[in-house]
């Protein structure tokens, strides 16, 4: 559970630190910058012998200021370096002037010209040092030109060049995951880094939209900030606190989780002992005849993540078809809302409906019985309410209608089209300079509940702040994921793994479900079609039991 800043939130720490007299300024960029050398070295350890060539690309900022301090660290190793300046010595702020003059005493700066660039001797380095948490703005176009991999073919065997990026590659924003379009290039050029060195702690840019694929591998470096672990740890458990942002992911900044922790400690079966009823009755709800298999990916799913039982209702006429399909989960006819309300009883605990249930004013009331349902004497708590798919479509010409009803123990969860039927003010063509995070927290806010927006980057939010993200990219790309049925999948495993009396939070369960959702894809690789899911939990979950 690694904490993802963002760009105000990360100078407001640098700030705070070096405003309590712990460290300077001068020291975290010395830090960063040696951080950012070891990093590469230890990510090529061919540059730690003999004497290699870098070209070094400094901005007119800090993160210009760390460009220099790698510039005289490769230089003390024997390098022969390259050095560039886009911007002005004299209008450089003060620690990265600093690192300027020192570095001028080592070498030269040259103003940032493209031509001069591209008659410089090939590096075996990159670095580009130009922008970093406070890039404010688009890309002048003959930067964009230099950073671009298109340049690289000036030198022969260009495409053997390593790029470390410091902090970000440059252009990227570090709070969306976003390049800013420019007018003059419709499509800006980023280039992508072999190798980022994220300065403390992960930024939210690094992981949403664009972020991981221009990246390239993402190390974190330490710089003697106090240190994020304590406050990562803590969360584990506990939703994220209003203001803060996380990765969904077995790690802190600085190092791996046992996966028997997280999100092993998110799933009741792989603690406690228990009746079939304390791991609590999962429903689902199904639409009519040739429509069930949505709703019973979504069953099997429940059953399979740790709901004890699990019941799956279907208009009369659908009986036949689902019975020939179903064994170990319950079936019972359901003709209407009201026979629905009655067969609801004290000992349901997560409900998900949506995946095939049909669009219209049928759905809309199973959702308003699903979310009025509470738990009587028996529970302790609401059932957790999953909404998917049709659930949300049928609310799209009025939303608020389902805002006024959902309550804490409601999921949404909403692909990108859906999220644009129930919010449209937050589609994605509105969202103009929001992140994919304050999207989805203003979306938690006006619906009163959890929501999940699933992508590569699926975001989570709860009303009133805290936010997470899951990021299926690197090592965890499953581009297979996107098959049919896989969304149904998700509602079903958030309904199994809440159902049982000890569930914990059920944000964090939700969290757990994403993870283990794209565990599973992961697992069982290309060629996956969503019935594969549920039968590789069982995989997975001996993984998170060691
Ligand atoms: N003491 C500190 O504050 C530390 C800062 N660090 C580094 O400093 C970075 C943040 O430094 P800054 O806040 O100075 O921000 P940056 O260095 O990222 O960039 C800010 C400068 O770029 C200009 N700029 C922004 N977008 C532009 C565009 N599209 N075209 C032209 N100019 C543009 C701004 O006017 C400003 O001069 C971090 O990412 C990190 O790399 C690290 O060295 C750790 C210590
Ligand atoms: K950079």
């Amino acid at each position: 559970m690694a904490e993802l800043l963002t760009s105000a939130q990360m100078r407001a720490i640098e700030q705070a630190e070096i405003e309590s007299g712990t460290v300077t300024g001068l020291q975290l960029m010395e830090r960063a910058g040696r951080g950012a050398v070891a990093a590469a070295i230890g990510k090529w350890p061919e540059f730690a012998q003999g004497s290699h060539r870098a070209l070094v690309l400094c901005g007119p900022g800090n993160n210009g200021g760390d460009g220099f301090v790698i510039a005289r660290r490769l230089v003390d190793r024997g390098w022969n370096v390259d050095l560039f300046l886009y911007g002005v010595a004299a209008k450089l702020p003060p620690d990265a002037r600093v690192n300027h003059d020192l570095w001028a005493k080592r070498g030269a700066v040259r103003a940032f010209d493209l031509a001069a660039l591209c008659d410089c001797d090939r590096p075996d380095l990159f670095v580009d040092a130009v922008f970093g948490t406070g890039l404010t703005r688009p890309l002048p176009s003959d930067l964009a030109t230099a950073l671009e991999v298109g340049m690289m073919s000036n030198w022969t065997r260009g495409h053997g060049i390593k790029r470390l990026a410091a902090d970000c590659p440059s252009g990227l924003n570090l709070d969306t995951g976003m390049v800013p379009a420019s007018e003059s290039d419709a499509v800006p050029r980023v280039t992508s880094a072999d190798l980022t060195v994220a300065f403390h702690s992960l930024k939210a840019g690094h992981r949403l939209g664009l972020g991981p694929t221009l990246c390239g591998e993402v190390q974190v470096v330490d710089i003697g900030l106090t240190g994020p672990d304590a406050s990562e740890r803590a969360m584990i458990g506990t939703p994220p606190d209003a203001d803060r942002a996380r990765l969904v992911a077995p790690e802190f900044a600085h190092g791996s989780l046992p996966l028997r922790i997280w999100p092993g400690a998110m799933i009741a079966k792989l603690r406690g002992q228990g009746h079939k009823y304390d791991y609590g009755h999962a429903m689902v709800c199904a639409g009519g005849p040739g429509r069930g298999g949505a709703a019973r990916m979504a069953a099997r799913t429940a059953l399979r993540s740790g709901a004890g039982l699990v019941t799956m209702l279907c208009p009369p006429e659908a009986l036949q078809e689902n019975a020939s399909h179903l064994d170990a989960i319950m079936l019972r006819a359901c003709a209407t809302a009201e026979t629905f309300r009655q067969i609801l009883d004290d000992r349901v605990s997560a409900l998900c409906l949506g995946p095939g249930l049909g669009v219209g004013s049928a759905t809309r009331d199973l959702v308003s019985v699903a979310l009025a349902h509470r738990p009587g004497d028996r529970g302790w708590r609401d059932p957790a309410v999953v909404l998917d798919a049709d659930a949300l479509t049928s609310f799209e010409n009025d939303p608020d209608a389902l805002f006024a009803q959902t309550h804490a123990r409601t999921v949404l969860t909403p692909h990108e089209g859906e999220f644009a039927r129930l919010f449209p003010d937050l589609a994605q063509s509105e969202r103009a300079n929001l992140s994919k995070i304050d999207v989805v927290r203003q979306a938690a806010d006006q619906a009163g509940c959890i929501v999940l927006l699933k992508g590569e980057d699926t975001v989570i939010a709860r009303p009133g702040g805290g936010a997470s993200v899951h990021s299926a990219s690197g090592e965890r790309a499953v581009p297979w994921l996107a098959t049919a049925g896989a969304g149904d999948v998700l509602a079903g495993l958030i309904a199994g793994l809440a159902a049982p009396e000890t569930a914990p939070d059920l944000y964090c369960v939700t969290e757990a479900a994403v993870w283990l959702h794209c565990e599973a894809a992961r697992q069982f690789g290309p060629g996956l079609i969503a019935e594969d899911l549920p039968e590789m939990l069982p995989k997975v979950f001996a993984t998170l039991a060691r």
